[in-house]
Protein backbone atom coordinates (compact mmCIF):
# COMPACT_ATOMS: atom_id res chain seq x y z
CA UNK A 1 0.00 0.00 0.00
CA UNK A 2 1.46 3.92 -0.45
CA UNK A 3 2.23 5.89 1.59
CA UNK A 4 -1.02 8.21 2.92
CA UNK A 5 -0.81 12.13 1.10
CA UNK A 6 -1.10 15.12 3.48
CA UNK A 7 -3.25 18.11 2.81
CA UNK A 8 -1.47 21.42 1.23
CA UNK A 9 -1.99 23.23 4.29
CA UNK A 10 -0.34 20.71 6.83
CA UNK A 11 2.86 19.96 4.11
CA UNK A 12 3.32 23.69 4.10
CA UNK A 13 3.20 24.33 7.83
CA UNK A 14 5.92 21.19 7.99
CA UNK A 15 8.17 22.92 5.24
CA UNK A 16 7.91 25.81 7.37
CA UNK A 17 8.65 24.23 10.95
CA UNK A 18 11.40 22.12 9.46
CA UNK A 19 13.70 25.29 8.10
CA UNK A 20 13.37 26.45 11.82
CA UNK A 21 16.97 25.92 13.27
CA UNK A 22 16.41 23.47 16.11
CA UNK A 23 13.12 22.32 16.79
CA UNK A 24 11.47 19.36 18.88
CA UNK A 25 9.43 16.56 17.47
CA UNK A 26 7.46 15.09 20.10
CA UNK A 27 4.23 12.51 19.58
CA UNK A 28 2.17 10.53 21.53
CA UNK A 29 2.51 6.65 21.85
CA UNK A 30 -0.71 4.98 22.09
CA UNK A 31 -2.93 5.78 18.88
CA UNK A 32 -0.30 7.80 17.39
CA UNK A 33 2.88 5.68 16.86
CA UNK A 34 1.25 2.77 17.99
CA UNK A 35 -2.35 1.60 16.43
CA UNK A 36 -4.97 1.17 18.87
CA UNK A 37 -5.39 -2.60 19.91
CA UNK A 38 -7.62 -4.27 22.68
CA UNK A 39 -5.09 -4.55 25.44
CA UNK A 40 -1.84 -2.37 26.28
CA UNK A 41 0.29 -5.07 26.09
CA UNK A 42 -0.23 -5.40 21.83
CA UNK A 43 0.41 -1.92 21.17
CA UNK A 44 3.55 -2.45 19.50
CA UNK A 45 4.61 0.53 17.40
CA UNK A 46 3.94 1.37 13.46
CA UNK A 47 7.53 0.19 12.12
CA UNK A 48 7.52 3.23 9.83
CA UNK A 49 6.63 5.83 12.03
CA UNK A 50 9.50 4.72 14.67
CA UNK A 51 11.96 4.12 12.29
CA UNK A 52 11.32 7.92 11.24
CA UNK A 53 11.04 8.92 14.80
CA UNK A 54 14.16 7.62 15.56
CA UNK A 55 15.96 9.12 12.18
CA UNK A 56 14.58 12.70 13.62
CA UNK A 57 16.31 12.09 16.50
CA UNK A 58 19.63 11.62 14.36
CA UNK A 59 19.02 14.75 12.56
CA UNK A 60 20.87 18.02 13.70
CA UNK A 61 19.60 20.41 15.85
CA UNK A 62 16.73 17.82 15.82
CA UNK A 63 14.89 16.64 19.62
CA UNK A 64 12.71 13.84 19.09
CA UNK A 65 10.76 12.32 22.17
CA UNK A 66 7.46 10.23 23.06
CA UNK A 67 5.55 11.61 26.09
CA UNK A 68 2.68 8.93 27.14
CA UNK A 69 0.32 8.41 29.16
CA UNK A 70 1.95 4.99 30.20
CA UNK A 71 4.53 4.19 32.83
CA UNK A 72 8.19 5.25 31.39
CA UNK A 73 9.04 1.73 31.93
CA UNK A 74 6.37 -0.01 30.34
CA UNK A 75 6.82 2.58 27.65
CA UNK A 76 10.56 2.18 27.10
CA UNK A 77 9.92 -1.83 27.02
CA UNK A 78 6.22 -1.86 24.81
CA UNK A 79 8.04 0.67 22.18
CA UNK A 80 11.82 -1.20 22.54
CA UNK A 81 12.64 1.92 22.65
CA UNK A 82 16.38 2.10 24.80
CA UNK A 83 16.69 5.36 27.05
CA UNK A 84 18.62 8.38 25.67
CA UNK A 85 21.00 8.85 24.52
CA UNK A 86 21.80 5.56 23.50
CA UNK A 87 18.58 5.47 21.44
CA UNK A 88 18.53 9.08 20.93
CA UNK A 89 14.75 9.40 21.87
CA UNK A 90 13.74 11.09 25.24
CA UNK A 91 11.22 9.33 26.24
CA UNK A 92 8.22 10.89 29.08
CA UNK A 93 6.10 8.91 31.05
CA UNK A 94 2.70 9.31 33.31
CA UNK A 95 1.09 11.81 30.70
CA UNK A 96 4.49 14.20 30.95
CA UNK A 97 5.11 13.52 34.50
CA UNK A 98 7.88 10.97 34.53
CA UNK A 99 11.45 11.74 32.95
CA UNK A 100 14.92 9.76 32.75
CA UNK A 101 15.09 11.47 36.03
CA UNK A 102 11.80 10.24 37.25
CA UNK A 103 9.25 12.87 39.34
CA UNK A 104 9.58 15.76 40.34
CA UNK A 105 8.54 15.20 43.52
CA UNK A 106 8.47 11.54 45.32
CA UNK A 107 4.96 10.24 46.38
CA UNK A 108 4.30 11.33 50.26
CA UNK A 109 2.71 8.48 52.44
CA UNK A 110 -0.23 9.84 52.22
CA UNK A 111 -0.51 9.94 48.39
CA UNK A 112 1.01 6.70 48.02
CA UNK A 113 -1.95 5.61 50.41
CA UNK A 114 -4.55 7.09 48.28
CA UNK A 115 -3.04 5.15 45.25
CA UNK A 116 -3.23 1.92 46.80
CA UNK A 117 -6.63 2.67 47.78
CA UNK A 118 -7.88 3.69 44.23
CA UNK A 119 -6.04 0.30 43.20
CA UNK A 120 -7.83 -1.85 45.34
CA UNK A 121 -10.82 -0.34 44.73
CA UNK A 122 -10.29 -0.34 40.51
CA UNK A 123 -9.35 -4.34 41.15
CA UNK A 124 -13.06 -4.98 43.31
CA UNK A 125 -14.68 -2.80 40.30
CA UNK A 126 -12.74 -5.08 37.57
CA UNK A 127 -13.40 -8.35 39.67
CA UNK A 128 -16.95 -7.30 39.18
CA UNK A 129 -17.52 -6.40 35.39
CA UNK A 130 -16.03 -8.99 32.73
CA UNK A 131 -13.64 -7.70 30.15
CA UNK A 132 -12.62 -4.54 32.58
CA UNK A 133 -9.13 -4.58 34.01
CA UNK A 134 -6.54 -2.50 36.08
CA UNK A 135 -3.22 -0.72 35.01
CA UNK A 136 -0.89 0.11 37.59
CA UNK A 137 1.69 2.69 37.31
CA UNK A 138 3.56 4.82 39.92
CA UNK A 139 1.91 7.71 40.54
CA UNK A 140 -1.65 6.38 38.56
CA UNK A 141 -4.05 3.41 38.01
CA UNK A 142 -6.12 3.03 34.96
CA UNK A 143 -9.26 0.88 34.34
CA UNK A 144 -9.92 -0.61 31.26
CA UNK A 145 -13.47 -0.79 29.77
CA UNK A 146 -12.42 -1.76 26.01
CA UNK A 147 -13.01 -5.54 26.21
CA UNK A 148 -16.07 -5.19 28.43
CA UNK A 149 -20.05 -5.08 26.78
CA UNK A 150 -21.15 -1.67 26.41
CA UNK A 151 -23.37 -1.78 29.67
CA UNK A 152 -20.54 -3.41 31.88
CA UNK A 153 -18.47 -0.71 30.35
CA UNK A 154 -20.62 2.26 31.13
CA UNK A 155 -21.42 0.93 34.87
CA UNK A 156 -17.66 0.67 35.56
CA UNK A 157 -16.71 4.19 34.73
CA UNK A 158 -19.88 5.41 36.12
CA UNK A 159 -18.48 3.74 39.66
CA UNK A 160 -15.40 5.09 39.22
CA UNK A 161 -16.61 8.26 39.07
CA UNK A 162 -18.80 8.56 41.76
CA UNK A 163 -16.30 6.53 43.66
CA UNK A 164 -12.76 7.01 43.81
CA UNK A 165 -12.36 10.15 41.10
CA UNK A 166 -14.64 11.87 43.79
CA UNK A 167 -11.94 11.76 46.46
CA UNK A 168 -9.98 14.53 47.17
CA UNK A 169 -6.64 14.34 45.88
CA UNK A 170 -7.30 12.46 43.16
CA UNK A 171 -6.78 13.75 39.68
CA UNK A 172 -9.06 12.29 36.74
CA UNK A 173 -8.27 11.85 33.30
CA UNK A 174 -10.42 10.14 30.79
CA UNK A 175 -9.13 8.35 27.62
CA UNK A 176 -10.04 5.58 25.06
CA UNK A 177 -12.36 3.65 27.26
CA UNK A 178 -10.20 3.80 30.29
CA UNK A 179 -10.58 5.86 32.94
CA UNK A 180 -6.94 6.79 34.79
CA UNK A 181 -6.69 8.20 38.10
CA UNK A 182 -3.63 9.95 39.29
CA UNK A 183 -2.36 10.94 42.52
CA UNK A 184 -0.29 13.60 41.35
CA UNK A 185 -1.10 16.61 38.90
CA UNK A 186 0.16 15.57 35.34
CA UNK A 187 0.46 17.69 32.09
CA UNK A 188 2.03 16.97 28.97
CA UNK A 189 1.91 20.69 28.26
CA UNK A 190 4.04 20.70 31.16
CA UNK A 191 6.39 17.93 29.94
CA UNK A 192 6.74 19.87 26.27
CA UNK A 193 7.68 23.63 28.10
CA UNK A 194 10.14 21.85 29.59
CA UNK A 195 11.77 19.32 27.08
CA UNK A 196 11.34 23.50 24.79
CA UNK A 197 12.87 24.95 27.03
CA UNK A 198 16.19 22.17 27.63
CA UNK A 199 17.04 21.76 24.42
CA UNK A 200 16.20 25.83 23.53
CA UNK A 201 13.85 24.82 20.72
CA UNK A 202 12.54 27.29 18.11
CA UNK A 203 9.53 25.38 17.22
CA UNK A 204 7.96 22.52 18.53
CA UNK A 205 5.73 19.80 16.30
CA UNK A 206 3.37 17.39 18.54
CA UNK A 207 1.10 14.74 17.55
CA UNK A 208 -1.91 13.80 19.75
CA UNK A 209 -4.91 11.51 19.76
CA UNK A 210 -6.32 11.90 22.93
CA UNK A 211 -7.81 13.80 25.73
CA UNK A 212 -4.93 13.83 27.73
CA UNK A 213 -3.17 15.37 24.40
CA UNK A 214 -5.08 18.54 24.36
CA UNK A 215 -2.88 19.67 27.42
CA UNK A 216 -0.13 19.58 25.04
CA UNK A 217 -1.54 21.17 21.80
CA UNK A 218 -3.10 23.91 24.20
CA UNK A 219 0.75 24.75 25.16
CA UNK A 220 2.32 25.20 21.56
CA UNK A 221 2.89 28.29 19.81
CA UNK A 222 1.43 28.16 16.55
CA UNK A 223 1.71 32.34 15.79
CA UNK A 224 5.70 31.24 16.76
CA UNK A 225 5.79 27.98 13.83
CA UNK A 226 4.80 25.51 16.27
CA UNK A 227 2.51 22.30 14.42
CA UNK A 228 -0.30 20.60 16.48
CA UNK A 229 -1.77 17.23 14.86
CA UNK A 230 -4.56 15.26 16.10
CA UNK A 231 -4.58 12.34 14.97
CA UNK A 232 -7.94 10.83 14.10
CA UNK A 233 -11.63 12.26 15.19
CA UNK A 234 -12.83 14.32 18.47
CA UNK A 235 -12.97 17.75 19.36
CA UNK A 236 -9.54 19.39 19.13
CA UNK A 237 -7.42 22.38 19.65
CA UNK A 238 -4.88 21.44 17.23
CA UNK A 239 -4.30 23.41 14.27
CA UNK A 240 -4.39 20.09 11.84
CA UNK A 241 -5.64 17.15 11.85
CA UNK A 242 -4.68 13.56 9.83
CA UNK A 243 -7.50 10.65 10.17
CA UNK A 244 -4.61 7.75 10.87
CA UNK A 245 -1.59 6.32 12.28
CA UNK A 246 -0.50 5.88 8.87
CA UNK A 247 -0.81 9.18 8.28
CA UNK A 248 2.00 9.82 11.34
CA UNK A 249 4.52 7.41 9.64
CA UNK A 250 4.05 10.19 6.58
CA UNK A 251 4.34 12.81 8.88
CA UNK A 252 7.48 11.89 10.74
CA UNK A 253 8.88 10.70 7.66
CA UNK A 254 8.41 14.06 5.94
CA UNK A 255 9.95 15.53 8.69
CA UNK A 256 13.57 13.49 8.74
CA UNK A 257 14.00 14.24 5.05
CA UNK A 258 13.38 17.74 5.28
CA UNK A 259 15.86 18.14 8.11
O1 LIG B 1 -0.52 9.00 26.03
P1 LIG B 1 -0.56 7.68 25.30
O2 LIG B 1 0.78 7.18 24.90
O3 LIG B 1 -1.52 7.70 24.16
O4 LIG B 1 -1.15 6.66 26.38
C1 LIG B 1 -2.55 6.73 26.72
C2 LIG B 1 -2.97 5.42 27.32
O5 LIG B 1 -2.61 4.42 26.36
C3 LIG B 1 -2.87 3.06 26.71
O6 LIG B 1 -4.26 2.84 26.63
C4 LIG B 1 -4.79 3.05 25.33
O7 LIG B 1 -4.16 2.15 24.40
C5 LIG B 1 -4.45 0.73 24.64
C6 LIG B 1 -3.65 -0.06 23.60
O8 LIG B 1 -3.95 0.33 22.30
C7 LIG B 1 -5.97 0.51 24.52
O9 LIG B 1 -6.27 -0.85 24.74
C8 LIG B 1 -6.69 1.40 25.54
O10 LIG B 1 -8.10 1.27 25.37
C9 LIG B 1 -6.29 2.87 25.29
O11 LIG B 1 -6.89 3.73 26.26
C10 LIG B 1 -2.27 2.73 28.03
O12 LIG B 1 -2.69 1.45 28.44
C11 LIG B 1 -2.59 3.77 29.10
O13 LIG B 1 -1.81 3.51 30.26
C12 LIG B 1 -2.22 5.15 28.60
O14 LIG B 1 -2.54 6.13 29.58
Amino acid sequence: MSAPELDDDLRHALEAFCARARVLVASDYDGCIAPIQPRPDMAVPHPESLAALRDCAQRPNTLAAMVSGRARDDLAAISGVADAPTDGLVLVGSHGAEFDTGFDQPLTVDQQALLDRIIDEFRSLAARFAGTSVETKPASTTLHVRNASESDAAEALALAAAGPASWPGVHVTEGKAVVELAVIETSKGLALDRLRDEFGADAVLYLGDDVTDEKAFAHLRTDSGDVGIKVGSGETGAAFRVPTTDHVATVLEFVAARR
